[in-house]
């Protein structure tokens, strides 16, 4: 059943608030942000709608698009030491090297523009540029040189302009594909129109005509879905899972949960997800990956969907499939659809409803796919150089019409936003309703689900890809075989002083083999999953806070557990301390040096967010702090003094010891303590056999220590993930 079909029998189709028209100006009926549908001057239906609203028969109704207008877009990034070339010179001023035109770019709106191609526009925004001779698609390589950057596309700085004045617009219901060769601009103009990048600020982004600022941005980062190319999932996940948290985390926490189970269904149904709903994610193909990435956005029924290559690495079976997803998307539902793609097959190419041609960050083209071939041939089929192409696009006089646009429905709906039933629009009163569009969308909540929701949501994704990822029969044999290899190296340790030295190192040995491993897996958790906190904070999702705090209770079991399995082995048999009471005690020290141990490679995870740089701190600070916790090196420099107090081994050592050792330990003939140098007779107290293994302050304050170590630690972890921002590129 195809989405039409669907949406027919679901009764959508005739519903009322769905337009099935593909004209470039349908628009889909809907409440909008101050309310309904508002039509313009120029005859053409605006929708604001943002909430989901509801049907006359209770459904859910599908949110429109909207109006997506970027006008002289500019886009410059710090060169980066140390990559190939290093740039030189300087664009600071935003001087042009063009010879036939003026740059229209950075800031430089309204001015002359010389070498221009005569260009006219077509009724539906189809702009359509007349008289270059060349070709679009696979346009010539002549090393035409563009404005600001040199052959690389570095200019002669210290920055790079990767996108230099691009303009354009996308209406509701169509799709408009950019296209241009690798390292044009595709991407860096996704990034900016999602908010994920920033661009330089001299040009401005419109959404249904109100200008999009930081603030706004933030809040329409709902509404902007944007499917990366890196499909990135938990792999130990299945389908529906990984659809159906994302609808409990990012659907209205006022819908009922059958609800959301119900959405997360008809999106499966949708995107033709039902063969693979329950297999785990890193089992589906990548086809299958790419339209579980494009489900997930489209359970919030955002009314824009961005997509980068959303075709790569597909068959071209499975590329149209997409494709044809994506037209149903805009057509049925008029959703605003921008996907970048590299070498569509004609078919696909043609059905798109505009074009979008970039060329080293700018626009060389914008209008229908067929006109880019009049464009592109001038009508004389001959090949077009990069130059050519480049020289005959004029971009100020495109971006000047696309704001004229803008202003016109602007207007145009003010006048009807605050139309007094005379006719008449009094002064000032067009501000008045655009405030109020403005208002509705700054007054909407950042989350969807409280959070409490986002907890106990993360909590449980959390646990089921920890229990697949941790709780593995092999994890067990590890500890089971650790526990069985110290209980026989430590076999039945008689209470004697030939054993002081003995008990001491199988806690020793214990905290260091478990604290190590707490935090060597702990640091590999927030490199690892990065990119998905990143892509899901930056479309809205939750708090960090409900992830981070999330994240380390539901870790929780699973890293208690296999120490517990290992203490319960190996204690019973070394015969350490007979007294059950004394193998709680220590256990829990041995647990608590775990978490602490845990914190420290959260924190340094969090801190050195890049796995290679993050190992060598890792294995420089965890063995420092293994050499100073008090077994090997017993009297420290003085200015070294402070770090053996940040060692979770030394506490949990200096614990766990003086649990173990209760009672005077009777002497038998060793010599090894002071008091028993005569021989087999009488004992040492424990305070002597303490001192003598080095131990300090009381069992009481060595476990307080480690409690603030775990805490405080813990605490730094959070707030050195938080500082960290989330790289554009991931
Ligand atoms: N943060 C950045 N720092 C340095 N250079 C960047 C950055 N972002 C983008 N670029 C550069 O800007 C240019 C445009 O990159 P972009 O990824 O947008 O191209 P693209 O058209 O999407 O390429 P592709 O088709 O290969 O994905 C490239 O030369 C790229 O190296």
């Amino acid at each position: 059943m195809t989405m039409e079909e669907e949406m027919m029998q679901e009764g959508r189709g005739t519903g009322g608030w769905v337009a099935s028209s593909t004209s470039a100006l349908a628009r889909p009926a809907g409440g909008g942000l101050g309310g309904g549908v508002d039509g313009d001057a120029l005859g053409r239906w605006t929708v604001t709608s943002t909430a989901a609203t509801k049907s006359a028969s209770g459904r859910t109704r599908t949110t429109g698009g909207m109006h997506l207008r970027w006008i002289r877009i500019t886009k410059t990034v710090e060169r980066k030491e140390g990559g190939a070339g290093l740039l030189r010179g300087s664009i600071a001023d935003g001087s042009s090297t063009a010879p036939t035109r003026e740059k229209g770019g950075a800031g430089g709106g309204g001015r002359a523009i010389t070498g221009l191609v005569g260009r006219r526009k077509r009724g539906g925004g189809d702009y359509i540029a007349s008289g270059a001779p060349g070709v679009v698609a696979g346009w010539g390589e002549d090393g035409g040189t563009v404005a600001k950057n040199d052959d690389d596309g570095n200019n002669n700085g210290k920055t790079k302009v990767i996108l230099d004045g691009v303009s354009g617009s996308a209406n509701p219901g169509e799709v408009l594909a950019l296209m241009g060769p690798s390292g044009s601009g595709k991407t860096s103009v996704l990034d900016v129109l999602s908010g994920r990048s920033t661009h330089d600020g001299s040009g401005v982004i419109t959404l249904d005509t109100v200008i999009v600022n930081d603030k706004l941005m933030k809040k329409m980062k709902k509404r902007v879905a944007y499917v990366k190319q890196a499909d990135i999932f938990f792999g130990h996940l299945t389908v529906r899972d990984q659809l159906t948290y994302t609808a409990l985390l990012r659907l209205p926490s006022e819908w009922p949960k059958c609800k959301k189970v119900e959405e997360v269904n008809r999106t499966i149904r949708r995107l033709r997800l039902n063969k693979c709903a329950d297999t785990p994610i890193n089992m589906i193909s990548g086809g299958e990956k790419k339209r579980v990435n494009i489900g997930s956005e489209l359970l919030t029924d955002p009314s824009i969907i961005l997509l980068d290559e959303p075709t790569s690495g597909l068959d071209s079976t499975s590329a149209v499939g997409l494709m044809n997803i994506l037209h149903e998307l805009a057509r049925i539902e008029g959703k605003t659809i921008i996907t970048s793609i590299h070498q569509p097959s004609s078919a696909v190419f043609f059905a798109f409803d505009k074009l979008m041609l970039l060329s080293d960050g700018h626009v060389v083209y914008f209008g229908t796919p067929r006109g880019s071939l009049e464009h592109s041939t001038g009508g004389g089929g001959t090949t077009s150089t990069k130059r050519t192409l480049l020289d005959s696009w004029d971009a100020e006089a495109f971006a000047r019409l696309i704001e004229d646009e803008d202003a016109a429905e602007r207007n145009a709906f003010d006048i009807v936003g605050v139309e007094d039933g005379c006719g008449g629009k009094g002064r000032g009163m067009p501000r008045r309703a655009l405030s109020r569009r403005e208002s509705a969308v700054l007054t909407e909540k950042s989350f969807n689900a409280t959070w409490w929701m986002q907890y106990k949501v993360l909590v449980h994704r959390s646990m089921k890809n920890s229990r697949s990822a941790i709780f593995t029969t092999l994890n067990f044999v590890k500890a089971g075989a650790i526990g069985f290899m110290c209980g026989l190296l430590w076999f039945q340790m008689p209470y004697t002083e030939s054993t002081v030295f003995d008990r001491s190192s199988y806690y020793f040995f214990t905290m260091t083999f478990w604290v190590f491993d707490a935090m060597f897996t702990a640091y590999m958790t927030f490199p690892l999953e990065r990119a998905i906190i990143f892509k899901e904070r930056s479309s809205g999702a939750y708090r960090l806070s409900a992830y981070f705090i999330a994240k380390t209770t539901s870790e929780a079991p699973a890293r208690l557990t296999l120490p517990s399995i290992y203490m319960l082995i190996s204690y019973w048999m070394s015969g350490v301390n007979n007294d059950f009471r004394i193998f709680l005690a220590s256990t829990l020290c041995s647990l608590l040096s775990v978490l602490a141990g845990e914190s420290i490679g959260l924190f340094l995870g969090a801190a050195v967010l890049d796995m290679e740089k993050g190992m060598v701190v890792m294995t420089v600070v965890s063995l420092g702090l293994m050499v100073v916790g008090g077994f090997f090196v017993r009297t420290l420099p003085v200015w070294m003094v402070w770090f053996g107090y940040l060692s979770p081994f030394k506490y949990s050592y200096n614990s766990s010891v003086q649990l173990v050792f209760d009672k005077p330990v009777p002497c038998d003939g060793s010599k090894v303590l002071s008091s028993c140098q005569g021989g087999a007779v009488g004992s040492a107290s424990v305070e002597e056999v303490l001192e003598f293994l080095g131990v300090e302050y009381s069992t009481g304050l060595n476990v307080a220590l480690l409690f603030v170590m775990f805490v405080v630690i813990r605490i730094m972890a959070f707030f050195a993930l938080k500082s960290k921002k989330a790289d554009e590129r991931t």
